[in-house]
């Protein structure tokens, strides 16, 4: 990540980040914000009017006292405001429009995007973390644009007007008034530079504690089950007080434009009251003018103050663009090649050749794995945990390149097939089940979009979930909540068997299906998948090998490098070690 406190870089980098922003997403807009533009031009004239006409006021009305002047100057200064408050109103609801389709096209953009990346970041990323950058940055991002930089606008074009006022009545009391200026401008940038990095740490901070949410929500019955909720409560405390210190700070830096600005601004217009009152006592200006001068004088620090605060606001902001491009850059490790195919099964074998495979950052965590996977059989991967089962597995969809060597499904290297069509012929159930805040039916049809009312039920039926799902207050358009939380364990996994059975794809990948389940529920389950097995080629983990013992081949696999390869009943001839595991966990069973 780039850092702010680097100064050469900043400006440019600020302007990088506000090029992208208007280029990629506010240009589509060009006719809403030309409009919107000359709106503002309108704004800023009619802000300026009043200044200007505060000079027949004095002149005509006061020292002159010409009646016939009188309704004339009312009924301009009533038409200078309500043209101001029409144009106000159309500028607002036109870049409250583009700053609304921008934060529309920003959201669905970075969700297109991220849903394309490695699975590997989404494990190595708290979902809070990304919640936030969908919520906190992309509103930072709005206000950029509808506030910010709309501002930014307004407010120079009614600076350059005021002073273009100034230098019309006077240009000698203009240029003194305005010597304050250049003064203003360094203090101002500084606290901008500063502004970016200490907004981006409360950014940081809001995503952290958008994640403590969300997992203590989704903890809740292990909080109360262990009886942590005081821990809780002080870990979200903390969080919240380090918000407010870094928030405060924020405010702090961001407010420390006040006092400067205020006293510069008075010492200009105590210089102008001197110098200019001293010349309409000598008879050289006239009151009406030095009134007018004065006006847009104290008129234009308001839009200037707002100027320098802008930029703040501004960094701000930008730190939270930053945030988002930073996530928009990456780019997946895993996609299709240029040259790549679409799959083509015939039976559906499974080949690993001379396979090693390590996370980033880890030493390997699989060694030279040989090993073929018999098309339409079941074979079974057991072995102590940790020893590189469910990292096996997950090569064979692609979640993660090999590091050496190939897996191949019928001769077909999966590095070198399209992505899509490689996922589409595997179907995955594991011991985590999820199901999403949609009806029973969506969360089946998931499998296979678009499936027919009766290919739902078949694959329900086949699944054993038909009963249950009956049972259900709506039956197959029942909402099942999210998570499906109003539903038993293996409830849950009877639907995501039914949903792999719609899917229908040769090959079938089962990380522990019944592991998190009960011995009841677990037959159910059993006898689910021993449905969906047939006559496809599965893999699947178990701990317990009374799951698994009538698996055509099983594979005992420790610490990366596989041990023994055989049936149970081979095996247990074999390998020491699977007989020892087969004796331990009969005792278990004996004890239990
Ligand atoms: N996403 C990951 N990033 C880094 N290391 C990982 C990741 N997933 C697993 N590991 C490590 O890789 C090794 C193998 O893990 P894996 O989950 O494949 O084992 P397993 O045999 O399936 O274990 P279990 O039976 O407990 O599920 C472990 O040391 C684990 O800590």
């Amino acid at each position: 990540m780039k850092t702010e406190s680097s100064s050469p870089t900043q400006s440019f980098f600020t302007s990088t980040l506000i090029k992208r922003l208007i280029q990629n997403y506010a240009r589509p807009y060009f006719g809403h914000l030309i409009l919107a533009a000359v709106t503002m031009i309108i704004v800023a004239l009619a802000s300026v009017a009043p200044a200007k006409l505060i000079e027949p006021i004095i002149n005509d009305i006061f020292v002159a006292k010409k009646a016939t002047m009188l309704l004339p100057v009312t009924l301009m200064v009533v038409g200078v405001f309500l043209v101001k408050g029409i144009a106000t109103y159309i500028e607002s609801v036109l870049t409250g429009h583009v700053g609304q389709r921008i934060i529309a096209d920003l959201q669905k953009d970075l969700f297109n995007h991220l849903i394309l990346d490695d699975l590997e970041f989404f494990q190595n990323t708290t979902s809070g973390n990304l919640v936030s950058h969908f919520t906190n940055d992309v509103n930072k991002l709005n206000t950029a644009v509808t506030g910010t930089l709309t501002n930014l606008c307004k407010d120079g074009l009614t600076l350059i007007f005021f002073i273009l006022l100034m230098f019309y009545q006077d240009w000698l009391l203009a240029s003194i008034a305005l010597f304050v200026l250049p003064i203003a401008i360094f203090p101002v940038i500084r606290i901008g530079k500063r502004m970016r990095k200490v907004s981006g740490n409360v950014q940081e901070e809001m995503a952290g504690f958008t994640s403590l949410l969300s997992q203590a929500f989704q903890g809740m019955r292990l909080i109360k089950s262990y009886g942590l909720e005081k821990i809780e409560a002080n870990r979200v405390s903390h969080h919240v007080e380090q918000i407010f210190s870094r928030t405060l700070k924020a405010t702090r830096m961001k407010s420390a434009s006040h006092p400067l600005m205020e006293f510069l601004g008075g010492v200009a217009i105590g210089i102008v009251i001197l110098y200019g009152g001293n010349e309409v006592i000598q008879g050289t200006q006239n009151p009406g003018a030095f009134f007018s001068f004065i006006t847009a004088l104290i008129m234009t620090y308001e839009p200037l103050k707002r100027l320098a605060n802008l930029n703040a606001n501004l960094q701000e902001q930008l730190a939270s663009a930053e945030r988002v491009f930073k996530l928009m850059d990456r780019r997946p490790g895993i996609v299709d090649i240029e040259s790549a195919q679409d799959i083509k099964i015939n039976k559906g074998k499974i080949d690993f050749e001379n396979i090693d495979f390590a996370y980033k950052k880890r030493s390997d965590v699989l060694n030279n794995i040989t090993l073929s996977i018999q098309a339409g059989k079941t074979t079974a991967l057991v072995g102590p945990s940790g020893g590189g089962k469910s990292t096996l597995l997950n090569l064979i969809p692609r979640f993660y390149n090999v590091t050496r060597g190939q897996v191949k499904i019928d001769e077909q290297d999966v590095s070198k097939v399209t992505l899509k069509s490689l996922r589409s012929c595997i179907a995955l159930v594991s011991q985590e089940i999820i199901l999403f805040d949609d009806s029973v039916k969506a969360n089946i049809a998931f499998g296979r979009p678009g499936a027919s009312d009766e290919q739902i039920i078949d694959a329900a039926k086949a699944a054993a979930a038909h009963d249950f799902i009956m049972a259900l207050p709506q039956g197959y358009d029942t909402q099942i909540g999210e998570n499906g939380t109003s539903l038993s364990g293996g409830q849950r996994q009877r639907l995501s068997i039914a949903r792999a059975m719609i899917k229908d794809a040769p090959i079938l990948l089962l990380d522990e299906p019944t592991s998190a389940l009960d011995t009841a529920s677990e037959q159910k389950v059993q006898e689910a998948l021993r449905t969906l097995m047939k006559g496809r080629t599965t893999l699947i983990i178990a701990h317990r090998l009374s799951t698994v013992k009538d698996a055509d081949q099983i594979i005992l696999i420790d610490q990366g490098i596989i041990k023994a390869i055989g049936t149970h009943s081979e095996l247990l001839k074999t390998s020491k070690q699977y007989a020892l595991l087969s004796q331990s966990q009969l005792s278990e069973k004996e004890v239990a």
